[in-house]
């Protein structure tokens, strides 16, 4: 299509062409040091085995005596035996002669390598030494103990064996994987890259944050907005900031924001997204750039989604680069963030993207039909949902008892944790319907 006209989309239509712009990323080793301390929430790209036995050995479950069983008299009468040596954590079992000491008792710690001959501990509060004195030298020459209900001996792979599966490509890395792993004689795991995502905002009305914005002007909070999505969605994000409505400007912009040269991946941004400039007006600077030649600009599509907030959309390449290009209101954008870049960086990352749930609605809204309706909600202890307003029920001036809705009014979003869509076709929402919810996972 002539990237000068809209295409009119469904909800899915549009992220669906979003999805087909993107690849799941390659996978590296990664130490599991680094994956434990530094890279919380990374993505398996291959199934993990165990390579080793764990535990190792066969090894004392308590502290007290190796014996052999056949040395101790059946039904619970004691015996005295010699003490014929020690077996702590670390020191290797191996370094007796095979046989050696047997028909004694090895005083053993809790995690040593049973003697080879032994196949039972018995904790040492059931022998004649009663306990062991940490830190004293051990000096006793027999002890007296009786046939044990329990072995208390874990033999060697009993938990995990070598090829065990221990997770699968696409699980998340936990760090009880992290601790498994290394027992089972990993070092490191085969993890995705966190996408890279560059965003930058477009208006000549925005100034940074905190500065006086002035006549006419506001301050740029979508650039933010994006930035922390993007965090929240475990990618990681480089964020450009606004930049003025200059179509050269904005070209600049995007090529500091995919980053180092075509060629180079190191450094490379995966995705770009911008907002603002997307709808039909003559300061509308991602239009104005997504419209001209340029040998940089490829695949451009320009949507009119059935989608409310967040109905003007765009998709191109830069410097082949996937470009979501969403609506510059903040809660269009942030919806447009919701349903269709989230999934496109789950897909990047290799992550199961967030589904929609059923949840019944507590309270009545108002829903203008033919366009997805996208509404803040929270969810109640109950598991009911209803529309959110911000904590000082700030959103609720505007109309008398209705929360202010539109792009525009984004402080309803300070008290949602979930977006109900309502389909294109309802007319309103009734208290007890069912409305398929979106939970935004913490981010919000
Ligand atoms: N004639 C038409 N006008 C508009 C249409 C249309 O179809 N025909 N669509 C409307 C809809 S729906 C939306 S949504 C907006 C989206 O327009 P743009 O993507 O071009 O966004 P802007 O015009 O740049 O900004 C819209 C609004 O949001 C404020 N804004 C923008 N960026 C930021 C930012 N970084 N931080 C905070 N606020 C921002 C901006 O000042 C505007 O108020 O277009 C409608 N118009
Ligand atoms: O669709 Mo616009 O995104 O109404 O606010």
């Amino acid at each position: 299509m002539s990237p000068g006209r809209q295409q009119a989309r469904t909800v899915e239509e549009h992220a669906a062409a979003v999805l087909a712009r993107v690849a799941p990323l390659p996978a590296d080793d990664v130490a599991l040091a680094a994956l434990a301390v530094a890279e919380p929430g990374r993505v398996l790209g291959a199934d993990v085995r165990a390579v080793a036995h764990v535990p190792p050995f066969d090894g004392a479950a308590m502290d007290g005596y190796a014996v052999r069983l056949a040395d101790l008299p059946p039904g619970g009468a004691t015996v005295t035996l010699p003490v014929v040596g020690d077996a702590r954590p670390g020191s290797p079992a191996g370094d007796r002669q095979e046989g050696e000491g047997a028909g004694g008792a090895v005083r053993i710690m809790t995690g040593a390598p049973v003697p080879a001959w032994a196949d039972s501990v018995v904790p040492v509060e059931r022998t004649s030494t009663e306990r062991f004195v940490a830190g004293a030298p051990t000096t006793e020459g027999e002890v007296t103990l009786a046939r044990q209900q329990r072995t208390h001996v874990r033999h060697r792979g009993e938990d995990v064996r070598p090829g065990d599966l221990l997770a699968r490509a696409g699980d998340e890395v936990t760090p009880a994987l992290v601790a498994v792993a290394a027992s089972a004689g990993l070092g490191s795991l085969p993890v995705r890259r966190r996408p890279r995502v560059a965003v930058l905002s477009t208006g000549s009305e925005l100034v940074p944050a905190g500065d006086d914005p002035g006549a006419g002007r506001i301050p740029d909070s979508n650039s933010l907005l994006l930035a922390g999505l993007v965090r929240a969605a475990g990618a990681d994000v480089e964020r450009v900031g606004a930049v003025p409505d200059d179509a050269d400007g904005l070209r600049r912009a995007l090529d500091l924001a995919v980053g180092a040269p075509a060629g180079d991946a190191a450094g490379r941004a995966d995705l770009v997204v911008t907002t603002g400039g997307v709808s039909a007006g003559a300061s509308d600077v991602v239009r104005a750039v997504l419209a001209a030649p340029d040998a940089r600009l490829r695949d451009v599509e320009l949507a009119a989604v059935a989608l409310r907030p967040g109905r003007p959309q765009a998709l191109a390449r830069w410097q082949g680069v996937p470009w979501v290009a969403l609506p510059g209101s903040p809660v269009s954008a942030f919806v447009s963030f919701a349903l269709f870049v989230r999934p496109a960086l789950a897909v990047l990352a290799s992550r199961a993207p967030a589904r929609p749930v059923r949840r019944r609605v507590a309270s009545a809204w108002p829903s203008p039909p033919g366009r997805v309706h996208v509404v803040p909600v929270r969810t109640l202890p109950s598991g009911e949902v209803e529309r959110a307003v911000s904590p000082a029920g700030a959103g609720l001036r505007a109309g008398g008892p209705r929360p202010a809705v539109g792009g525009h009014a984004a402080s309803a979003l300070l008290g949602a944790d979930a977006l109900a869509l309502v389909p294109a076709d309802a007319e309103k929402v009734e208290a007890g319907d069912e409305v398929d919810v979106l939970p935004l996972g913490g981010a919000t």
